[in-house]
């Protein structure tokens, strides 16, 4: 039974001037991507099985995020059903130099296991512990009843 921690990944990615939009920030296609590949990782190392994006829930692009600043995703899992994995997604603009942060973007996607025949497959109960786990998984039960 995985925890919370134990699915949470972080990854980051400098974002370069082909990744950006007619403002010259970030194009949120490119984070939605880059939300996406964090979150399936998240869901795959909940499972134990492969996982694909069943949905995108809630998605707030709050603040932009700058050509040259570090894009920072964080995944974790946060709910679970009998097939599916419900990871929490969140992006932060990071100052490379600095190490500055400012969150910019908090979502939800779930996915869902399958086998080799891409037909759904059980997945584990989560253990929600430690103080942290518990925190970050309300502040996500949060966002769903605000959505
Ligand atoms: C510069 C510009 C660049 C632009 C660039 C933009 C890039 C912007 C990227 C954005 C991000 C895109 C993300 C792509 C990421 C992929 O490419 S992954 C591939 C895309 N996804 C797929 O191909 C999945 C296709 N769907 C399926 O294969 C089937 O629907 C599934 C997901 C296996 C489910 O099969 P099913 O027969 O419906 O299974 P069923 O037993 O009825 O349900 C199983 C579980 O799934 C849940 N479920 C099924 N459908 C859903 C649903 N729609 N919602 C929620 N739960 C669902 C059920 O509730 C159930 O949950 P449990 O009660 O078991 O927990």
């Amino acid at each position: 039974m995985p925890t919370v921690l134990e699915t949470h990944i972080q990854n980051r990615f400098r974002v370069q001037p082909n990744h950006a939009n007619n403002n010259d920030t970030l194009h949120g296609g490119n984070l939605m991507k880059w939300l996406d590949e964090v979150g399936a990782m998240s869901a795959m190392r909940f499972a134990g099985e492969t996982c694909v994006t069943a949905r995108v829930n809630e998605l707030d692009f709050e603040r932009p995020i700058g050509i040259g600043d570090t894009a920072l995703v964080e995944a974790f899992v946060y709910d679970a059903g009998r097939t599916s994995v419900h990871v929490g997604l969140r992006a932060w603009r990071e100052e490379p130099r600095s190490g500055e942060m400012e969150r910019t973007t908090e979502s939800s996607f779930t996915f869902v296991a399958i086998d080799e025949d891409g037909s759904a497959v059980p997945v584990p109960e989560l253990t929600v512990e430690s103080d942290r786990g518990r925190e970050l998984q309300a502040r996500m039960l949060e966002v769903e009843d605000n959505s």
